[in-house]
């Protein structure tokens, strides 16, 4: 049976969220920490272990179909490879930084200067995009040191909390990009797998949706509920379903977990009660 082949981070940032989103989706992978390949019991699909910086490469020699990686990896050194799905996890910016005593106005300012970095094509990309010249030294890691132990002048490196810039004495300066983990399609994908990746695709959309949105179950007398429906969001509208006691009704609902809190506060000034709120499994849509 053709299965898909599908590149995960073998450790690091990612690989939790990749295998848990994996699971979300219902695949049951039996995972032994120091196997470099796993098969899925319940789905046509192979999990690859590798290193989320080799994944372009495999991506584009055709050795795995599709891979979760960091789409600041991807724009690094895969820009011919095309995403098909935001994951929303694993959020950072890749930005500029210098040190906290340094007078920085504009992106002028590192003309001539020698900048740390892991990530040379985009930092080269956003400097010639700006008409500045820079020396760029390629370290793998530590980035953050590089200007205290004076091997540079500013850095260009991932940056999440501002925690790691704060203690080495730096201020970001310049966000190049934002990112977050994506799924990505190999070029070379064939016909055959590409029907399994719509299946997964299904399943991964479907668990997307869910963790956005919370399903919500209200009471409230009747003669609020013409206010409190126009306060919510919804798939289509609310169901409303009569109460045993006279005079009542009970709402069900889905709302977004971006605007979660502000919608409850209204509900509840608009005279909701008793408002129960559960997590979303799937959300088919
Ligand atoms: N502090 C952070 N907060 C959020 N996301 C991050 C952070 N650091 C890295 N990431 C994201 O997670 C990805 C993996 O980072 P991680 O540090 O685990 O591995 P890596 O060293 O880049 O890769 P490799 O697997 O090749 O060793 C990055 O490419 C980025 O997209
Ligand atoms: O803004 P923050 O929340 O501090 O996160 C940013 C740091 O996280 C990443 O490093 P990581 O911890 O992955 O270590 P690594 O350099 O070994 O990959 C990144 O390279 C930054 O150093
Ligand atoms: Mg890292």
């Amino acid at each position: 049976m053709t299965k898909i082949r599908i590149a995960v981070q073998k450790s690091g940032r990612l690989n939790d969220d990749s295998l848990k989103i994996l699971k979300d989706c219902g695949i049951a992978i039996d995972n032994g920490k120091d196997q470099l390949k796993a098969t899925a019991r319940n789905f046509p699909l192979e999990v690859f272990y590798l290193r989320n910086g080799d994944i372009p490469q495999y991506l584009r020699d055709g050795v795995v179909d599709i891979a979760i990686i960091g789409e600041n990896v991807l724009i690094e050194k895969g820009e011919d490879i095309a995403v098909v799905e935001k994951l929303n996890f694993s959020k950072c910016r890749v930005s500029l930084a210098v040190p906290k005593r340094m007078d920085y106005e504009t992106v002028k300012d590192f003309e001539g200067k020698r900048i740390a970095t892991s990530y040379p094509n985009t930092v080269k990309k956003f400097f010639k995009s700006k008409g500045v010249s820079a020396d760029l030294h390629i370290i793998n890691g530590s980035v953050e040191i590089a200007p205290n132990i004076g091997l540079a002048d500013g850095i260009c490196d991932i940056v999440s909390s501002g925690s790691t810039l704060f203690k080495n004495n730096l201020k970001e300066v310049e966000i190049i990009l934002k990112s977050e983990a994506v799924l990505a399609v190999s070029p070379e994908i064939s016909e055959e797998r590409k029907e399994i990746l719509e299946r997964l695709q299904f399943r991964i959309k479907s668990v997307l949706q869910a963790r956005q949105n919370k399903y919500v179950l209200l009471n409230a007398p009747n003669d609020k509920l013409e206010r409190i429906i126009s306060i919510l969001p919804g798939m289509r509208s609310p169901t409303v379903l009569p109460l045993a006691e006279e005079g009542w009704s009970s709402v069900h609902t889905v709302i977004n977990r971006d605007t979660f809190w502000e919608v409850i506060d209204e509900l509840k000034l608009a005279g909701a009660e008793g408002i129960l709120v559960c997590p979303i499994e799937k959300m088919v849509v």
